[in-house]
C-alpha cells in the first residue's frame, strides 16, 4: 500500500545534508549552487521540524533560496552553475549593488552572502554540539555560536527574536534524535564527518567574497 514518499514529506536526516554538502564542491573546488541550495533545503526541513517558533527564521531562508532558484532556473541559468560563475557574471554585468541598495537589491551575490554567514553559525553550533557533554544546553550552544557569527550582522530586534527562539530549542538528547541518525554516539560521529565539509564550503566562499571585496554587500 505504502507508495513512495514525496521528498518534502520525508523526515529530516543528517545523512542527507552531509551527502548534499559532499556534492557541493567540484574537482577544482568550485561550489555548485544547485547542491548548496539542496543542502540548505535539508537544513530548513530540520528547522521546520522543531516547530513554528522557528518559522520566521525558516521563512527568511526559504525566501532567499527562492531568489537563488529563480536565477538558476532563469534565462541566464548557465551563469549560475557555481558560486564562482555567479559572482563573475553578476559583477561583470553590473548586477550587484556594491555600497547601498539601488537597482539590484536582490542580487544572487548579496542573497547568497546572507546564507553564507548563516553557514558559519551552523559550523560553530554543530562543533559545539559535537563536543558537548550530556548536560550541555542546546540554547546556550546556539546563542554562543550566533553571537560569534550572525549576530554581528543583525539589528537588535532580530537578535532579540532569535534569542527568544533559542530558549525553546529541545534539549541535547531530543535534538540529536531529530537528526535521525541513531544513538548519540552515531550522531556525534556523523557530525565529525559533516563539519569539515561544511567548513570547507564556507572557507572557499569566504575567500572568494573577500578577494572581490564583497563581504559587506548591502
Ligand atoms: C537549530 C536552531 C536554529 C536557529 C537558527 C539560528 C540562526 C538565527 C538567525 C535569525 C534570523 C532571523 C530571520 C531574519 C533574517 C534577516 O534579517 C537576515 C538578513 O537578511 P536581509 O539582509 O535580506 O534583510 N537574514 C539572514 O541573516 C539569513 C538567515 C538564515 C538563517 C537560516 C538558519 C537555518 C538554520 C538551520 C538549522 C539547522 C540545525 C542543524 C541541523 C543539523
Amino acid at each position: 500500500m505504502a507508495g513512495p514518499v514525496a521528498p518534502e514529506e520525508q523526515k529530516f536526516c543528517l545523512q542527507e545534508v552531509l551527502d548534499t554538502f559532499k556534492l557541493c564542491l567540484s574537482e577544482n573546488k568550485d561550489v555548485y549552487l544547485e547542491h548548496y541550495i539542496a543542502g540548505w533545503r535539508g537544513l530548513v526541513k530540520f528547522l521546520n521540524s522543531l516547530g513554528s517558533v522557528f518559522g520566521f527564521i525558516s521563512m527568511d531562508a526559504v525566501n532567499k533560496l527562492k531568489i537563488l532558484v529563480a536565477y538558476l532556473e532563469g534565462e541566464n541559468g548557465s551563469q549560475y552553475v557555481t558560486i564562482q560563475s555567479m559572482l563573475k557574471y553578476e559583477l561583470d554585468n553590473g548586477l550587484v549593488d556594491l555600497t547601498k541598495k539601488a537597482s539590484n537589491p536582490e542580487s544572487g551575490c548579496r542573497t547568497l552572502l546572507r546564507l553564507h554567514r548563516a553557514l558559519r553559525w551552523l559550523e560553530l553550533f554543530l562543533e559545539r554540539l559535537r563536543t558537548s557533554s550530556e548536560d550541555s544546553k542546546t540554547s546556550v550552544m546556539c546563542a554562543e555560536a550566533y553571537n560569534e557569527s550572525l549576530a554581528q550582522h543583525h539589528p537588535w530586534v532580530i537578535r532579540k527574536a532569535a534569542g527568544m527562539a533559542f530558549c525553546v530549542l529541545p534539549g541535547r538528547l531530543a535534538f540529536l534524535e531529530v537528526m535521525n541518525v541513531g544513538p548519540p554516539e552515531k550522531v556525534v560521529a556523523m557530525l565529525g564527518e559533516a563539519i569539515p565539509l561544511i567548513s570547507e564550503v564556507y572557507q572557499i566562499t569566504e575567500e572568494l567574497y573577500a578577494q572581490h571585496n564583497l563581504l559587506e554587500l548591502p
